[in-house]
């Protein structure tokens, strides 16, 4: 007789990604990006000399020396570069796009139902991202399921650290004051996965077929939120048809 399978040890708080995980990969590269490259000229005629993004105009010419700032940041952004001014920056340009309503953040449908569910039992729910903490209270305060902000506990960004860096989720366990066996990380990006699992964490790769993710083969696996519940012992909220991966 074969042994019965072991249960996942019970989830205390999600850490979630954004990109590829809660939202689509095409949302951020073929909206927010975009977005951000179009005002990035006007944004910065009108508001280099706040004091924000001084420093940030800073840090980048301290980054790449004797290179013009704006060419630095048009070069990182072509490369998808993670550099916290960057990121500051972008943050800084889609407010105005949120706030007009030009800019709606994207979620899988399956997403909002599940994180109202695992709040409601208890479930203390946060984020890590390389957007900056700006940018995701942004995409969750003018998201497609309305405002989500208040589902979270607490907002990560790479001031913590790299995601691909045991590190910093070994920082953030402490901010939170969970062992890191309480915490399910969920991510699409296998790296990051790699190092919430040295730190630790439960980990779980979102695998989402729109954005033609594809298993590492070395973590748990889920389509959606509701497959994530499922494996990790999560309540599965009934979803209603277009709530529906
Ligand atoms: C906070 S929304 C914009 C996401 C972003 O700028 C990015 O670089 C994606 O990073 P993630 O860590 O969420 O994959
Ligand atoms: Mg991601």
């Amino acid at each position: 007789m074969s042994a019965p399978a072991l249960a996942p040890p019970p989830v205390g708080a999600v850490l979630t990604d954004i990109e590829g995980t809660t939202s689509s990969i095409a949302f951020v590269k073929e909206v927010l990006f975009p977005f951000a490259e179009r005002a990035l000229d006007g944004f910065l005629d009108a508001h280099a000399a706040d004091p924000e993004v001084a420093a940030c105009l800073t840090a980048v010419r301290r980054a790449a020396p004797g290179e013009e700032p704006r060419a630095v940041l048009r070069r990182w952004m072509a490369e998808d570069s993670k550099a916290a001014p960057l990121k500051t920056l972008q943050g800084l340009i889609w407010a105005s796009g949120y706030t007009g309503g030009e800019v709606t953040g994207h979620l899988w449908p399956d997403v909002a139902p599940c994180l109202r569910a695992w709040h409601r039992a208890g479930i203390r729910l946060n984020v890590y991202s390389s957007g900056s903490v700006a940018a995701q209270k942004l995409l969750f305060g003018h998201s497609s399921a309305g405002d989500l902000t208040g589902l979270f506990g607490d907002f990560f960004d790479t001031a913590m650290g790299g995601k691909r860096e045991a590190a910093s989720y070994a920082a953030i366990a402490e901010k939170l004051a969970r062992p890191p066996g309480d915490i399910l990380f969920l991510s699409d990006v296998a790296e990051e996965l790699d190092a919430a699992a040295r730190a630790g964490y439960a980990v779980c790769q979102l695998v989402r077929a729109e954005d033609g993710t594809q298993p590492s083969g070395r973590h748990p696996v889920a389509a959606d939120f509701p497959a994530v519940a499922a494996t990790f012992g999560l309540p599965v909220p009934r979803l209603s048809q277009g709530e529906a991966a």
